[in-house]
């Protein structure tokens, strides 16, 4: 069969993209998805059934795991990543806030271009969503739409949770309490505040609303939008195997991938192939079609056909770590749905009946914290001296002997201090949960009840690397996220843990306080919390960066209309093109960024929309 467009990875941004272009009834769109569509499992449309069944940990959960880790006592780390229709929307906690506008607006400045800023990317923000306000019984709990900066007419439906616990409440006064400014629903650019994210979630019937849910589902019936689930791609076809046109591009001319019988299939491409399988996932597949580093595609096995060094490096990810305490004079916190089973079954026919109770829930209210939150002028001033004395040598550390790349971090680097020193960097974010959430089994702590602070580092210096070991499609990538390779992020994120624990004992919610649990009492100053990090600390799963925009000669990918530099028919559209390391749940950007994708698609291809 023949396409105008094959999309590689029915995620976040790729059914996105897909969805847009079949917009034009002359264009035959094909997306190919290795896992299944799993919208009718309740563990997904089910708001609090999240992480149970085949959800994170399960059959619908990549679960790739990093190389051991030499910050992380060399610890193997598991990245969870969707594997279904719908990608990483499908398993995750429907957090649905934006970053900082100064951070959008780096990507423009690190590009050269206007095209990139947070105002340029505010209409696609815009266009993706269709927000319901909150009702009085959301907004009496903290919920508070900006709607200036909000959609009402786009895909994907966001909404609020139907079920809040007192003690957020009283956490997001402690929050305040500690200067950080109440903030609305965390999109208008100002991302330093506490405030209560709204959720990708239908407020109708309060059920997940995946990347499936708001960009396949309705437009399934498309005759010209064709998606192939259980199937994984295994590599792009080169039209004249790779041979360079006048410009000296090559020329994608299919798609090879095994189909959901295990038999290996090819589709033809008529004009773009688009890769969107994931920050993990993209380099793979474009290492697996021959574009890379040289000297890891012949240690590989594969035969070069673009020598595109940066590919798979770049690599950075946020790091998530828990104070806790035992809570006292509280009647629910999510503790008891594991401790009384008939709790549960009461709470699960709840939600069944109406729509309410805890499994209505994944509300999330955020802190993000600002360098003035978590250091003395003095201390942040000596950190950051020694990390600009030191640029040179780590972009050159992190870039493995790629010169080029070398500059490309060197100036993502220079930006991000730069925010440090402005405040505008914010990199810790620190959000409540009401029940334990830590390292500790159930059975190994006491069967009591929680608070915790997630503490999630935020704004990684460090960068790493994912590429493929073998040329043998099933092999996993050999992941390295390089974790806290560079000592301002270690330093960030002990403070923000010391600030998260100081949160818990702060009034009002210090009225709920029963005592520390985790880092517990015997980890007092910074080393002691810093050893206890390294044990301990876990993955975010808000990878970017490894087929990064950036311009050639800074050791790019893609450029800005997000082409792979030396093809003429490749884009890459998924959160590995990010620039720059986002502070902030990041799925709202991916959407952003693929609507953006999808009309500058459009426009090269002179296509008009015709529904
Ligand atoms: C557990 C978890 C919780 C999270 N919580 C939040 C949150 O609350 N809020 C938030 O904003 N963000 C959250 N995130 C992050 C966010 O969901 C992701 O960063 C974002 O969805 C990634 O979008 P993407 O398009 O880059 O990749 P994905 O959505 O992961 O899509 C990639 C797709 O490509 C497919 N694929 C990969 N390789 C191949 C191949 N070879 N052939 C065919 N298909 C392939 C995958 O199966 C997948 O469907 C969370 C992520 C996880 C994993």
């Amino acid at each position: 069969a023949t396409y105008d467009f094959v999309v590689i990875g029915g995620g976040t941004a790729g059914l996105t993209i897909a969805n847009r272009l079949s917009e034009n009834a002359y264009m035959k769109v094909a997306v190919l998805e290795a896992g299944p569509n799993a919208e009718h499992l309740p563990e997904v449309f089910i708001p609090g059934l999240i992480g149970t069944g085949q959800s994170i940990g399960g059959a619908l959960d990549w679960q790739y795991t990093s190389v051991p880790q030499a910050n992380l006592g060399g610890r193997q780390i598991v990245v969870h990543a969707g594997k279904a229709l719908g990608g990483s929307t499908v398993l995750n906690g429907m957090i649905f806030p934006r970053a900082e506008k100064e951070q959008y607006d780096a990507w423009g400045t690190l590009n050269n271009s206007t095209d990139w800023s947070f105002d340029a990317l505010l209409p696609f923000f815009e266009k993706s969503e269709t927000v319901t306000p909150p009702d009085a019984y959301q907004a009496s709990n903290g919920a508070k739409l900006d709607l200036k900066y909000r959609g009402t007419s786009g895909p994907i439906k966001v909404g609020y949770a139907n079920y809040f616990f007192e003690q957020s409440n009283l956490w997001r006064q402690a929050a305040a309490k500690l200067g950080i400014p109440v903030g609305s629903d965390l999109t208008n650019g100002d991302a330093h505040a506490v405030a209560l994210a709204s959720n990708s979630l239908d407020a109708r019937n309060n059920t997940r609303c995946s990347a499936a849910c708001a960009y396949y589902t309705p437009c399934s019936k498309r005759p010209n939008f064709t998606v192939l689930t259980n199937s994984t791609v295994t590599r792009i076809l080169w039209a004249s195997t790779g041979k360079r046109d006048a410009s000296g591009d090559v020329t994608a001319s299919g798609v090879e991938y095994v189909d959901a019988n295990g038999k290996t299939q090819a589709i033809t491409v008529a004009r773009e192939v688009i890769v969107s399988a994931g920050t993990l996932g993209s380099p793979k597949v474009l290492e697996l079609s021959g574009v890379g580093n040289k000297t890891i595609l012949q240690a590989a096995g594969v035969e070069l056909v673009v020598d595109l060094p940066s590919v798979g490096e770049n690599l950075s990810d946020h790091v998530h770590s828990w104070a806790n305490a035992f809570a006292v004079n509280v009647s629910i916190t999510k503790d008891v749905l594991a401790a009384n089973p008939a709790f549960a079954e009461q709470q699960l026919a709840l939600w069944h009946k109406n729509r309410t109770g805890l499994y209505s829930a994944a509300p999330r209210s955020l802190s993000l914290a600002a360098p003035s939150d978590l250091f003395d002028t003095n201390k942040l001033k000596s950190l950051l001296d020694n990390a600009r004395r030191n640029l040179n040598d780590y972009a050159s550390q992190f870039s493995n002997g790629n010169t080029a790349l070398a500059k490309g971090i060197a100036a993502q680097h220079n930006i991000a201090l730069d925010l440090y020193a402005s405040n505008k960097q914010l990199p810790m974010e620190l959000n409540f949960e009401p029940g334990y959430s830590g390292p500790t089994a159930a059975g190994q702590r006491p069967a009591r009840n929680y608070s915790t602070v997630n503490a999630v580092f935020y704004a990684p210096l460090s960068r790493g690397r994912v590429h493929i070991s073998t040329s043998n499609p099933k092999a996993p990538p050999a992941i390295d996220p390089a974790y806290w390779s560079h000592p301002l992020d270690i330093a960030s994120h002990v403070a923000g843990l010391q600030v998260a624990r100081n949160m818990l004992n702060t009034a009002p919610l210090s009225s709920i306080y029963g005592g520390e649990f985790e880092p517990g009492k015997d980890k007092v100053n910074d080393e002691q919390v810093e050893d206890w990090l390294r044990s301990v600390a876990q993955s975010d799963n808000h990878e970017v960066g490894t087929m990064v925009m950036l311009p050639k000669e800074l050791g790019g990918v893609v450029d800005t209309k997000l082409k792979v530099y030396g093809m003429s028919n490749v884009r890459v559209v998924d959160a590995s093109v990010f620039p720059l390391p986002l502070p902030a749940h990041i799925s709202s950007s991916v959407y952003a960024v693929a609507e953006k994708a999808a009309g500058l698609v459009k426009k090269d291809n002179n296509l008009l929309t015709r529904d």
